[in-house]
């Protein structure tokens, strides 16, 4: 049901309001012990986004926080095997867009909230449940209000649970058991618009270069060029000193000798797109514009770029370096919108987010033998609410692998039905263990 709603957003400020609506009481509908329960407090927020306070018995508890995202990106009908918005459910998947990005989690926190209020479970903790409506499109009118709305109201959180990463399984090549990567930190980003002017003219007699020309020298030039490789600041490194009992002979070895073999490694990870995006700061050249007519000189050419900045650079930096590859006066250089890289929240055995998300994995997927520190490729709801809390983790527990990395935001997204319910009980025994008492055990060296 939750699929069908096609809550689109396309652009910043476009979003489909019919749809996004019609979320709101579809959710009412579906969930009805959670509207009617007195401890718990609903609100709309900048019109289509949703805030629920639950209210814990135990005040001294401090709160945390689920997050969710309602709206998804665009799906045309061509290359799906099914319709993107009909939620049909096919050889034990349901199909459609938003599946796995992101009502899974919208339903998976709401159900499993229903779940447990119907056996009567009143928790102890404090806890939110945030619902942006626009998240695809930089959750300017959905968490950034609600972040300024429990800010105003002096919340400070212990921790937040938000999309950003998965049961990864066949993303490392020759690591053959899946693990589950929690996401501590994020990539910033930056966009940036190039762009050329030059004097308009007859074709017939044109200039040796053209504002076209010169653009897309200084584009390939920043193709060609990539970021440095950070592979030894940031987590990564801390995720594969983790993983390396996983792997056999002689890629433990390789995984528990990083001090010696670290640039071999950081080789290994530019091959494939993603474990390259984990390593440095991607340049993504996305949009290109200029001419306006055959047989006349362009006068302006412009292209933006798409940088996904390392946790270990800044904006600053990665401006700067794009400038020095480039090299040319002719190309002026425009900031459209960055974003620096999220902070690294702690993952250590005090962490109380981090320990809760991991003994919660431990429970449900006993399977998993290792939970290891992550940094999220993308950019999630939760880089608005650093004001709430220093614990941001990212993480669905849903296994993934590459293909269906690929159809988050393609084609053919979808969920098993399996997968989804274990998600439910994944967040139904999650409220629990914040609920007792003591921290976390630290955790045990893996076998
Ligand atoms: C070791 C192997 C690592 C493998 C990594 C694979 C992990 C999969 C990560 C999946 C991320 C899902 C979250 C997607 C969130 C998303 O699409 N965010 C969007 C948000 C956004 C929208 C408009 C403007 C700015 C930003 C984005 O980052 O573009
Ligand atoms: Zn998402
Ligand atoms: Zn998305």
């Amino acid at each position: 049901g939750a699929i069908q709603i096609p809550t689109v957003s396309f652009n910043p400020g476009e979003f489909n309001t019919t749809a996004l609506a019609a979320f709101g009481e579809y959710i009412h509908k579906v969930f009805p012990t959670v509207f009617r329960t007195s401890f718990i407090q609903h609100e709309v927020v900048g019109e289509y986004s949703h805030l629920f306070t639950v209210q814990g018995s135990d005040p001294s508890l401090q709160p945390y926080m689920l997050l969710a995202h309602i709206d998804v990106v665009p799906a045309p009908d061509q290359g799906w095997e099914v319709p993107p918005f009909s939620g049909l459910e096919r050889d034990g998947f349901i199909y459609g867009r938003g599946t796995l990005d992101n009502k899974n989690s919208v339903m998976a926190i709401l159900q499993a909230l229903e779940l447990l209020l119907i056996r009567n479970y009143i928790p102890r903790r404090s806890f939110f449940i945030a619902l942006g409506h626009d998240e695809e499109v930089s959750g300017a009118h959905g968490a950034q209000k609600i972040s300024a709305l429990l800010q105003a109201r002096g919340v400070q959180l212990a921790f937040i649970v938000d999309e950003g990463s998965f049961i990864l399984d066949g993303f490392i090549p020759s690591l053959k058991k899946p693990f589950a990567m929690v996401s501590v930190s994020e990539k910033g980003s930056l966009n940036l618009m190039l762009e050329v002017n030059k004097t308009p003219g007859h074709s017939s007699a044109p200039p040796k270069e053209t504002s076209i020309g010169i653009l897309a020298a200084a584009v390939s030039r920043l193709e060609q060029t990539p970021m440095p490789n950070m592979f030894g600041s940031g987590p990564l490194k801390m995720t594969l000193q983790q993983l390396a009992n996983e792997f056999s002979f002689p890629a433990n070895v390789i995984f528990n000798n990083l001090w010696l073999f670290w640039p071999i490694v950081s080789r290994l990870m530019e091959r494939e797109d993603i474990t390259n995006a984990l390593v440095r700061t991607t340049t993504a050249v996305t949009m290109f514009n200029a001419g306006i007519k055959v047989n006349v000189i362009p006068p302006v050419a412009q292209a933006t770029v798409n940088f996904r900045i390392h946790p270990a650079q800044t904006v600053q930096e990665v401006l700067k370096l794009a400038k020095d590859i480039v090299v040319d006066d002719r190309v002026q250089f425009h900031v459209l919108e960055s974003f620096e890289p999220l902070p690294v929240s702690p993952f250590d055995d005090q962490a109380l987010g981090y320990q809760l998300i991991r003994q919660t994995i431990q429970s449900v997927f006993p399977e998993i033998n290792i939970v290891a520190p992550g940094t999220c490729i993308a950019q999630t709801d939760s880089r608005h609410y650093t004001n709430l809390t220093t614990g941001i983790y990212r993480f669905n527990p849903v296994y993934l692998q590459p293909q269906d990395f690929r159809s988050i935001h393609g084609i053919n997204e979808r969920i098993s039905v399996q997968a989804y319910e274990t998600q439910v009980k994944f967040i139904f025994e999650f409220i629990q263990n914040a609920d007792t008492e003591q921290r976390p055990v630290s955790h045990l060296h893996e076998l």
